[in-house]
């Protein structure tokens, strides 16, 4: 028996069925964003999400600690009580014996935010405003134990035509779910700068796009960058659709979350490629839920690491 079983199969159920939630609310035309305090959106796909996947850690796993990007305050407020009906509605939908108060209690079991001896950490919607423009996101869910993340679950309810589902387990391996069972991904074995393809965010202000053209140039590569919202960009590298990743920082200071890279930074790793920061330190997962240690991130096939990250240096 493979180690972490339960784990995989509980996160998996609640990525799929989050990501059911979401392509629901998707085909609907409501989305109804709401502006968080940062400006970025959340709509009612994000918070159902959340409840559905902290429900079954919850469930399951009753003792563990959730650091989830949402919590339910805005929904407590008399002015969203339309929204709150909204998300209730959605939930129902996936769990009909649900109520109102369990949705706000499931959502509000994600709010912790400091590092623990075993902790999950979820992104319910990466790429909120792929979501809202059509385009990619993510589902995004893994388990860290003593700042190692262990456990990875990605959904990626718009990557392929039926939405694609990528799992890992450290020391064992990255997969992809199939109809026919789970796949082995790899990444890609180039080694040539000038062939490789590199993809980066959608939104210029979460990586930097002039900085990364450049570096681009002086790896000579030649195929234009490939723009992807959400951690479908990890999972694109970890099954050798392309070879680099990288998310440049454009404000200086800015700090990574953990759920925006938890879960894919495992699935490359295990499909043999690396994940490190810009600088090309490792990412450290164990301090919360900020990468305060790490600037920006790197991911490649492994081959072209080193080569990334020197062009990094010098521009
Ligand atoms: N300034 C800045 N720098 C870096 N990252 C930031 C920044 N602001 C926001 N965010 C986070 O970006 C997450 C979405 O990243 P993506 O790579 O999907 O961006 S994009 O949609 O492709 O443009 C997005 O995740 P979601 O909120 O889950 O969508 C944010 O956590
Ligand atoms: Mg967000
Ligand atoms: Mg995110
Ligand atoms: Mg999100």
């Amino acid at each position: 028996m493979s180690a972490y079983q339960r784990e995989v199969q509980i996160a998996l159920e609640a990525v799929t069925s989050a990501a059911v939630l979401c392509q629901n609310v998707r085909q609907g035309d409501d989305f109804v964003a709401l502006a968080k305090s940062d400006k970025s959106p959340v709509t009612v796909a994000d918070f159902g999400s959340q409840a559905i996947v902290c429900r079954a850690i919850r469930a399951a796993f009753p003792r563990d600690l959730i650091i989830a990007e949402e919590n339910a305050d805005a929904l407590r407020t008399e002015d969203q009580a339309p929204l709150l009906a909204r998300v209730v509605a959605e939930v129902k939908k996936v769990v009909p014996s649900a109520d109102e108060a369990q949705a706000l209690a499931w959502i509000d079991a994600g709010i912790s935010r400091d590092a623990a001896p075993r902790v999950w950490t979820l992104d319910p919607i990466d790429g909120t405003k792929g979501f809202l423009r059509g385009g990619q996101y993510a589902v995004a869910l893994a388990l860290i134990i003593d700042g190692q993340i262990e456990v990875a679950a990605l959904a990626c309810p718009a990557l392929d035509d039926e939405g694609s589902i990528f799992w890992a387990v450290r020391g064992v391996g990255a997969f992809q779910r199939t109809a026919a069972g789970d796949k082995p991904i790899e990444v890609t074995s180039t080694s040539n700068s000038a062939k490789a393809a590199l993809c980066e965010s959608v939104e210029s202000g979460h990586s930097d796009h002039d900085q990364s053209a450049k570096i681009a140039a002086a790896l000579q590569i030649a195929r234009p960058s490939v723009r992807m919202d959400s951690q479908a960009k990890y999972a694109a590298v970890a099954r050798g659709d392309a070879d680099i990743y990288l998310r440049l920082p454009t404000i200086a200071g800015y700090q990574e979350k953990i759920w925006d890279h938890a879960a894919g930074a495992l699935v490359i790793a295990e499909a043999g490629g690396k994940v490190t920061d810009i600088d090309g330190q490792p990412l450290d997962f164990s301090l919360g839920s900020m990468l305060k240690n790490n600037r920006g991130v790197v991911a490649t096939n492994g081959r072209l690491h080193d080569a990334v990250i020197a062009a990094i240096a010098k521009a």
